[in-house]
């Protein structure tokens, strides 16, 4: 019986080759109310309103004019795998409908694939085997022998994360690699797997011993490998796929195997898939075919099935799409991306900390369940942006700095190196701070702007892209047990205290008014006065520096100072900071005081003790340490501190901002 209140997602079927996976089902009717093909068929009029995500599995549903049409409140489709050359993006697009795939889940368990493939072709697994079995066989030949994969050449064509992922497992076997990728990778990344660029095919083709075809197909690489390609090739190499099978010249492929032209192939995709059992490419002996099983094995297929759920989630609650691919026609498609990550939180069990989450005890690191929250909650990307009420539980707030910390640093390693993915490492962006919303809906990350509008929309929208993967790195190096969406915020307010330190250190204050030197030394006036005339000549030269009007800038300055003077008329400095640190004191004292009366007396450690312990022992070894687990006191106290801080510097960023001309800073 199918929940009616979850929303409307449309499936092949549940049985048959394309069905959903049995092992599958379970988890997905959790999130989803899942509508079959032949349902939706038998009760058009009434589904057809109600259905607002497809779920493709093995292909199917076929994605077509006619069904898109028929489903007016579509939101999105999820698709399995990395490549799209099954879809027409375009049509897609025009229906208003989004897309997203999996390209992490598949990364590991199609590279490892291809190596199979590799290692099976060059040492003729299959003939091995069936010499083994045949029950002709009277004896093994020494002479019968294959190709050496250790010290060989391997040619990559198609760089991106499966591309990568083999070049790591074939450095294992000390293999020369060369690589050929519409964009070159990172020296570093380069010098980590000893891989070589080739910017020409050619070169690459005649040098390789193995050409792996990692790379997915567009009109750029259909047929990229014909017969020219595979005159290029050692007579003694061998191809291997795990694209797509039109990346070849099928025809070309069987008769360069057939002539000697190339030594043997491993292909785990054809066109058309299944082959007509009647195809030259089946009776080669030199040839090892399987039935497209690169991403097939049950982790890769099950992290499949989570992201889509995710997607599925984020989609229909109005947030961020992880995965989402941008709907620009398959022409601009790139190479295969992406690393494999999980879910935790979809199928409830705890990998990340193995035998500790099947504990009946709730540790201080656990945070709510995110399932139904998003599906449940009409949440948006405002709603987990915005600031939540401050009244949370004490405990919480510890824990929320702590987390708050550790999350920061965990975030800030994880952007120093290229392990989200290329394009958030070439960001070189900056957090400055990280605040998990008190009901751990939410991570909210805080970036460091810069200067220009273009490079900040470009910064966030690959953030934004990147940020499921953020996630699932946490949860995967088991940073946390369960990390809530990551959402990424500007920082203005660090860009605009910047902006104005920085216009401070440049700006021409003028000439200093009669107050000013008339209390200050004479000696140093009289300096202060020449190195001003000079600057008035300069400032002449220049009355507009970097577009701020300097007159109207000095005079709110002077003004702001003035003001503050009067404010503080009749207080001494020294005696009111006395107050302060009094006052503090005896909060501390207060507050100490009521935790120990607090403490539990049983012998199950709280919350704060945990926490308390891990401070203390880390206390000697990592200073930073210190500044994340501050005590509670001292953690509410910086929290008012700031709060205070933030207040008069926004105070007098408003003063000051207001004669800025045009560099637009007038919020805090
Ligand atoms: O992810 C894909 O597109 C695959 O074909 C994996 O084999």
């Amino acid at each position: 019986m199918q929940n009616q209140e979850l929303p409307c997602v449309l499936i092949s079927s549940f049985e048959g080759p394309y069905g959903v996976n049995e092992d599958h089902v379970e988890d997905l009717k959790k999130h989803f109310n899942l509508i079959t093909m032949q349902e939706f068929l038998e009760n058009k009029t009434h589904l057809s309103q109600k259905i607002q995500a497809i779920y493709i599995w093995g292909g199917k549903p076929h994605i077509d004019q006619e069904l898109l049409q028929s489903l007016p409140t579509l939101k999105i489709i999820v698709n399995p795998g990395a490549g799209l050359d099954h879809l027409d993006l375009n049509m897609i697009a025009s229906f208003g409908v989004k897309l997203a795939n999996t390209p992490h889940a598949v990364t590991n368990s199609t590279a490892d694939m291809g190596m199979a493939l590799l290692l099976a072709s060059a040492r003729r697994i299959l003939e091995g085997n069936e010499i083994a079995t045949s029950p002709d066989t009277k004896h093994f030949s020494i002479n019968w022998m294959g190709q050496e994969v250790t010290g060989s050449t391997l040619g990559i064509i198609g760089m991106g994360n499966i591309g990568y992922k083999i070049a790591q497992r074939a450095k294992g076997f000390e293999m020369k690699i060369l690589y050929h990728n519409r964009n070159r990778r990172k020296v570093e990344e380069e010098q980590a797997v000893g891989a070589h660029y080739c910017a020409q095919l050619d070169e690459l083709l005649q040098q390789s011993d193995f050409v792996m075809l990692a790379v997915s197909l567009t009109p750029q690489t259909h047929k990229l490998i014909g017969k020219r390609e595979l005159g290029l090739m050692k007579p003694t190499a061998s191809l291997v796929n795990i694209g797509r099978g039109q990346l070849v010249d099928q025809d070309a492929l069987v008769e360069a195997l057939q002539t000697g032209i190339i030594k043997t192939a491993g292909l785990d995709v054809t066109y058309p898939e299944p082959l007509p059992r009647s195809h030259p490419l089946l009776k080669l002996k030199n040839v090892i075919l399987t039935p497209h099983i690169g991403s097939a094995t049950h982790q890769s297929r099950r992290l499949m099935m989570e992201n889509m759920v995710e997607s599925l989630l984020a989609a229909l609650s109005g947030l961020p799409i992880p995965n989402e691919s941008p709907l620009f026609s398959s022409k601009e498609s790139t190479v295969y991306l992406g690393v494999r990550f999980s879910v935790q939180w979809l199928s409830g069990k705890n990998h990340a900390l193995g035998e500790r989450g099947r504990m009946r005890k709730k540790f201080w690191y656990e945070s709510p369940s995110l399932g139904p929250h998003l599906t449940h909650n009409t949440s948006s990307w405002e709603n987990l942006t915005k600031h939540t009420s401050k009244k949370t539980r004490k405990e919480d707030s510890i824990r929320k700095r702590a987390l708050d910390g550790i999350l920061c640093r965990a975030l800030s390693d994880l952007i120093s190196t290229s392990e989200v993915n290329q394009d958030v490492y070439d960001l070189n962006v900056e957090f400055s701070k990280v605040s998990l919303a008190p009901d751990f809906s939410a991570c909210r990350v805080y970036w460091k702007t810069s200067l220009s509008a273009e490079q900040n929309d470009h910064i966030e929208t690959v953030l934004r892209r990147s940020a499921s993967r953020f996630r699932h790195l946490l949860i995967t190096h088991q940073i946390l047990r369960n990390v809530p969406p990551v959402v990424f915020i500007r920082d203005k307010e660090s860009a605009a205290i910047a902006e104005v330190n920085r216009l401070l250190e440049i700006a021409d204050f003028g000439p200093p008014d009669e107050k000013d030197l008339t209390q200050s030394d004479p000696s140093e006036c009289k300096a202060s006065a020449a190195s001003v005339s000079s600057h008035v000549s300069e400032s002449t030269v220049q009355p507009s520096l970097f577009g701020i009007n300097h007159e109207a800038l000095h005079k709110q300055i002077m003004e702001y100072k003035r003001n503050k003077e009067k404010g503080h008329e009749g207080v001494s400095i020294g005696s009111a900071e006395q107050e302060r640190e009094q006052v503090s004191m005896l909060q501390k004292q207060v507050k100490k005081k009521m935790k120990k009366a607090k403490r539990p007396k049983d012998d199950d450690i709280t919350p704060q003790e945990y926490f308390l312990n891990r401070y203390d022992n880390q206390l000697d070894k990592d200073d930073t340490f210190f500044e994340e687990c501050k005590p509670e006191y001292e953690l509410q106290e910086a929290l008012e501190k700031l709060e205070l801080e933030d207040n008069s510097i926004c105070e007098e960023q408003s003063s000051l901002t207001a004669g800025l001309g045009e560099n637009k800073l007038k919020k805090c």
